[in-house]
């Protein structure tokens, strides 16, 4: 296993006994972004919580950069050096984007992780003192995914970043990734819908279909869209 990599074996969670994703196993080489498409409802959000310490998980196993993770609470994942954008809102929405970015970098350089901010999203350095209740929500999430950057973790585990956003603010969300896998090698796992964007940024996906993974491949193949799209026709 790759010193960055990700390697989750037969996980199974879910909530209150009933278990959503059954046996997943995923991998990633260090640096390597892989993509989890599915339908609505397939699990998606349930296997990054499990893999998180956010839900129990019920069997299996998770380890980040060749760290055992499966017993470990979030915050013990997180000291790993795994972030975490969460789908639903994530953000201190009384506190300034500031305050938000400080929280989440305290323990290391802020300036640092300030050129960091600034190089993904500029905008946010003009909102530092406005309250990220009151970005809208495209904005709330291009700090999330500023924050998650700025504390500069070796894995990444993204859900479903691209929705609700314009398409130029898709474009320039896929530029941050690649720029930040080539800076940093950052090791990332992103679920999505959006299938061009996953397929432009990502080396491999996979497919989970009611809590199973039922197909993967390498983005870079030429049916790769047609194969994931037969699973994502209702
Ligand atoms: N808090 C919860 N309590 C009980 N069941 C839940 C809870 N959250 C999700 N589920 C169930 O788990 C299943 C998988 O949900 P999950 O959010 O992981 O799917 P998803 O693939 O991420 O879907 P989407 O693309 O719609 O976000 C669904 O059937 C859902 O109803």
């Amino acid at each position: 296993m790759s010193a960055s990599g990700i390697e989750v074996q037969q996980l199974s969670s879910g909530y209150a006994g009933a278990k959503v994703i059954r046996e997943v196993s995923l991998a990633t080489a260090p640096g390597e972004i892989l993509a989890v498409l599915g339908k609505n409802g397939m699990g998606k959000s349930t296997l990054l919580k499990a893999m998180m310490g956010l839900l129990p998980r019920m069997g299996g196993s998770v380890r980040f950069a060749g760290r055992e993770a499966t017993r470990l609470p979030p915050y013990a994942v997180a000291r790993l050096g795994v972030g975490y954008v969460a789908q639903e809102k994530a953000l201190f929405q009384d506190l300034t984007v500031e305050e938000n970015l400080r929280l989440a970098v305290r323990r290391t350089d802020f300036e640092v992780a300030l050129a960091e901010v600034e190089r993904a999203f500029p905008f946010l350095l003009q909102r530092l003192k406005q309250r990220a209740g009151t970005l809208s929500g495209g904005e709330q999430k291009m700090l999330l995914m500023a924050r998650s950057l700025a504390v500069g973790g070796k894995v990444l585990l993204i859900d479903e970043i691209t929705e609700g956003l314009q398409p130029s603010v898709i474009d320039r969300l896929a530029g941050v990734i690649r720029d930040a896998r080539a800076r940093h090698g950052t090791t990332m796992l992103l679920v999505e819908q959006h299938l061009p964007f996953a397929l432009a940024v990502a080396d491999r996906w996979a497919v989970l279909d009611r809590g199973e993974i039922a197909d993967t491949g390498a983005a870079g193949e030429p049916d790769a869209a047609a194969r994931i799209l037969r699973h994502l026709s209702v």
